[in-house]
């Protein structure tokens, strides 16, 4: 199976991709959580279990768990070429500006890390700058500087799979992110998108280089046709706009219609796939703090260009149109405000399908997990102590490679 392939949320998953959270979660301290996206400092050796579960609970479904930081290894293993530029361009991106720190950098990593696996994960890690051991009497700056720091910083949202690229039918949108510190994250899908047998001909529909950002949370496959996209904390307009043109160019994408969610933009809510995700052929499950503000528009292909529409008619029945049945939105929370509220923050309403009505979510959310119970959904229930500390749940931690058509 190489490429691509997701044109639904529900159709059987058959091939995943994932991010066993390591040694960078190590490197959060109180005072760079703001800046790294965490609420809370997890506890790795459990959120690690915690995540192989999730891991493991979707190999006993039939689904194939791929890890990113395999991907990437691939890459560097079948292309030796590549290591060099891949580790001067990550330390640019890290922001080391002086070529006396880019030696150093480029040194310790190429000399101490031999292994291409290692030096991956030591990328997603972070360096901190008593691993460097530098000469302090040859610079002002090392003899000034804390002794104790990241020169490196680490990227703790990798985990996140969801977010740096996302699967659009047969293509991919390599994501600009709105934060400084995702927008390192995408230097992998930079190098497997060009460098890997399996991925490096699949077509894309975006690129880390645009200005605009946009991230995978705000990007649903409704079907075949229809892209549902997030206008969002994290998600620009002109990035859809930009999308769509490269998206209605590509003769061989069957989409024709992309639906634009403008959702509330704040951190309870950063992407749409924290309100709103499908868990089975005509059931969706929703935040519903966003039924009110929310607005939908219809994006269409117009000559070279694209034609917009604001959509009057409310979500069940939008959504009916496009998928050609009635549909179901149950609350998140079962509509109580205060239930609501403390499950979507910890992603009640961020489901996983693995397949029609069968989907993964957290076990902590136990009010909604209860109401999708009695709606038929069958669950498959990941332990969420620490894995929901970073503010994502099972869809925002995986990245579908492969649903059955
Ligand atoms: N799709 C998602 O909602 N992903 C969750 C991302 C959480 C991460 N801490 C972030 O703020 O980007």
């Amino acid at each position: 199976m190489a490429g691509v392939n997701v044109k639904s949320e529900i159709k059987p998953l058959k091939r995943v991709l994932l991010h066993r959270p390591g040694n960078e979660l190590l490197n959060l301290t109180p005072n760079t959580l703001e800046e790294l996206l965490f609420d809370d400092i997890p506890f790795l050796k459990v959120a690690q279990e915690e995540h192989d579960a999730f891991a493991q609970a979707l190999r006993d479904n039939g689904v194939e768990v791929v890890y990113l930081e395999d991907l990437m290894t691939e890459v560097l293993d079948q292309n030796p070429e590549v290591r060099e530029p891949f580790l001067k361009q990550f330390i640019e991106e890290a922001g080391i500006r002086t070529d006396r720190y880019q030696k150093i950098i480029f040194d310790y990593l190429n000399d101490n890390y031999p292994n291409n696996k290692d030096l991956v994960l030591k990328t997603m890690e972070g360096i901190n700058l008593t691993e460097l051991h530098t000469d302090k009497s040859n610079s002002l700056v090392d003899l000034v500087s804390e002794a104790s720091k990241m020169v490196v910083a680490p990227m703790p949202n990798l985990y996140f799979t969801r977010d740096n690229f996302a699967m659009i039918g047969n293509g991919v949108s390599i994501n600009r992110m709105y934060s400084v510190t995702r927008n390192r994250e995408t230097i992998y899908g930079e190098y497997i998108f060009k460098y890997h047998p399996n991925f490096k001909d699949v077509p894309q529909y975006y690129s880390r280089y645009n200005t605009f950002h946009i991230e995978g949370g705000d990007i649903l496959n409704l079907n075949e046709h229809v892209l549902a996209v997030g206008i969002s904390q994290r998600t620009e307009p002109d990035a859809i706009d930009a999308l769509a043109h490269n998206i209605f160019n590509d003769e061989t994408s069957p989409i024709d219609t992309i639906l634009a969610f403008y959702i509330p933009n704040n951190r309870a809510m950063m992407h749409l796939d924290t309100v709103f995700t499908q868990i089975d052929v005509d059931k969706f499950t929703i935040h519903p703090g966003i039924m009110g503000p929310l607005t939908v528009f219809e994006i269409t292909p117009e000559g070279e260009g694209i034609k917009v529409k604001e959509m009057t008619e409310p979500l069940e029945k939008i959504l009916e149109k496009y998928l050609g049945l009635p549909v179901e939105l149950i609350p998140c929370g079962g509509g109580d405000r205060i239930a609501a509220e403390r499950e979507q923050w910890n992603d009640g309403s961020n489901t996983l399908c693995i397949a029609p009505g069968l989907v993964a979510v957290y076990e902590r959310n136990d009010v909604t997990n209860k109401v999708l119970e009695e709606k038929g959904i069958k669950l498959v229930v990941i332990p969420s102590a620490e894995l929901s500390r970073g503010r994502g749940g099972p869809r925002c931690m995986s990245m579908p490679i492969w649903r059955e058509d």
